[in-house]
């Protein structure tokens, strides 16, 4: 075992405490470089006696960076997620990731897969790092700004074709079919955790993929003091977009295991976001295996439409966030039971005791407005069949509007497990699709 790192003298405790010039885009806190948190990483850093060098960065995250690096014993490129030096973070995603490799049940292309695992010593304490296979952006990121030329032609907004779509819902099942078949939850499905493939990369040099300049200025203390603990400058996310493979072919993965759970030991970690989450969550508490069917929901609404289901923010204080949903959840789809309202303790605000909504707003609206011009939200049908891509017709239109029903019934009980959603005569028919493609490539 490594020993305990010497805690810093003087770590730096505010961003007020830094001089640098932000980036263009978002990246992690510089602050949150301090013992217990992320390890500085910069471009050529060598980790595992050499083995992985880091050559540019993917991604962060609440619990990690992420970086492209060279596996130089396998002569590939590779992904190396570092955690930060928290053990209690990470030892479930590490323990889940064991158990996935281990395992030979269907589906298991559908998430990521662990290659490797060591750990690493830094100033901020020691950081288990997780070695991946190297994927492509995020389905979220893909369909916000990079998929041009592949998104949906026909319609005025920006998605994905109907059969991308389909191709990305039908492997996201099957990963989930996968992890509940292990006895693992994932608890936080949603686009931006569904990686799309990258071409062969084994051509292309490490010069092309290491775009240093997007780096920000150097990271400067204002007492003028070297810093230990933080990178010398912090380095912009470049997921490999312009390699993303996006053919007929192309394989999803679900990635992230962080917030992942063994069923026998349902987490107390709420990560699943806002907009995915199920009513037993957010009214009692309660996590399992059945979230992640509803957030699959929520993910088929997502994808065909481009827009959330259920259009809450964790803005503002928890309270409200929960009252906002429970409102929406009436209006999208259909009265809460009577079980669920009796846990909701602030129902009493909205709803008399016969069950009639009396307030359909939360908090105050301001002097002389007028509560009944307020429009509830549309029924789940309505919201689709608005929304829907042209090329979905009535008939599939229907099916679907059926599935989702299906999932997002308030009792969890009542939701279908994954595998009886395979089993669905409309996702059979994507499968055998996907198999008539692979015969003919
Ligand atoms: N195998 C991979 N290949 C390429 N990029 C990846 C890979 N794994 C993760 N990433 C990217 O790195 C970023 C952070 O990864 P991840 O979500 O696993 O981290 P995290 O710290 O657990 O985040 P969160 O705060 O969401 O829990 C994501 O944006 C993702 O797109």
């Amino acid at each position: 075992m490594s020993r305990p790192p010497t805690p810093p003298a003087d770590p730096p405790a505010s961003r007020a405490q830094w001089r640098f010039h932000a980036l263009s885009a978002p990246t992690e806190w510089i602050e949150d470089y301090r013992p217990g948190k992320y390890h500085p990483v910069h471009f050529r850093d060598n980790l595992k006696s050499s083995r992985y060098r880091i050559i540019r960065k993917l991604g962060y995250g609440s619990f990690s960076t992420v970086w492209l690096a060279k596996d130089h014993m396998r002569n590939q490129y590779v992904t190396v997620k570092i955690l930060i030096a928290d053990p209690d973070a990470s030892k479930h995603e590490l323990a889940i990731l064991q158990v996935l490799s281990r395992s030979s049940a269907q589906g298991k292309s559908h998430v990521m897969n662990m290659l490797d695992f060591f750990e690493h010593k830094g100033p901020n304490g020691v950081h288990r790092c997780l070695v991946f296979e190297l994927m492509g952006p995020s389905v979220a990121s893909a369909s916000e700004d990079l998929l041009d030329d592949v998104v949906d032609a026909s319609s005025e907004q920006q998605r994905f074709p109907i059969w991308m779509v389909k191709r990305i819902l039908h492997h996201t099942l099957l990963g989930i079919e996968f992890l509940h078949a292990n006895g693992i939850a994932h608890g936080d499905l949603q686009q931006g955790n569904l990686l799309f493939p990258v071409k062969d990369l084994s051509t292309v040099g490490e010069e092309e993929l290491s775009r240093n300049d997007e780096i920000s200025e150097p990271v400067r203390r204002l007492d003028g003091r070297t810093d230990l603990w933080a990178p010398k400058y912090l380095a912009l996310d470049q997921p490999l977009s312009q390699y993303i493979d996006a053919s007929p072919g192309f394989n999803i993965k679900i990635s992230d295991l962080g917030g992942a759970f063994f069923l026998s030991d349902p987490s107390n970690k709420l990560v699943t976001p806002v907009a995915l989450r199920s009513p037993e969550l957010i009214f009692e508490k309660k996590i399992n295996k059945d979230q992640d069917i509803w957030s699959f929901g929520c993910l088929i609404f997502e994808l065909f439409t481009s827009r959330h289901l259920f259009l809450v923010t964790d803005m503002g204080r928890e309270e409200e966030v929960n009252d906002d949903h429970f409102l929406q959840f009436n209006d999208v789809l259909g009265p809460l039971p009577g079980t669920l309202l009796a846990k909701y303790p602030r129902a009493h605000i909205y709803y008399n005791e016969k069950g009639e909504k009396v307030k359909n707003y939360i908090g105050e609206l301001p002097e002389g407005f007028d509560p009944s011009t307020i429009e509830p939200s549309p029924s789940l049908e309505q919201a689709f069949d608005k929304e829907k891509p042209v090329d979905i017709d009535d008939e599939e239109g229907y099916i679907i509007k059926g599935i989702l029903r299906c999932i997002l019934d308030y009792d969890p009980a009542k939701r279908p497990s994954a595998s009886e959603l395979l089993k669905h005569p409309w996702f059979s028919a994507i499968a055998s699709e996907e198999e008539t493609n692979v015969r003919n490539e």
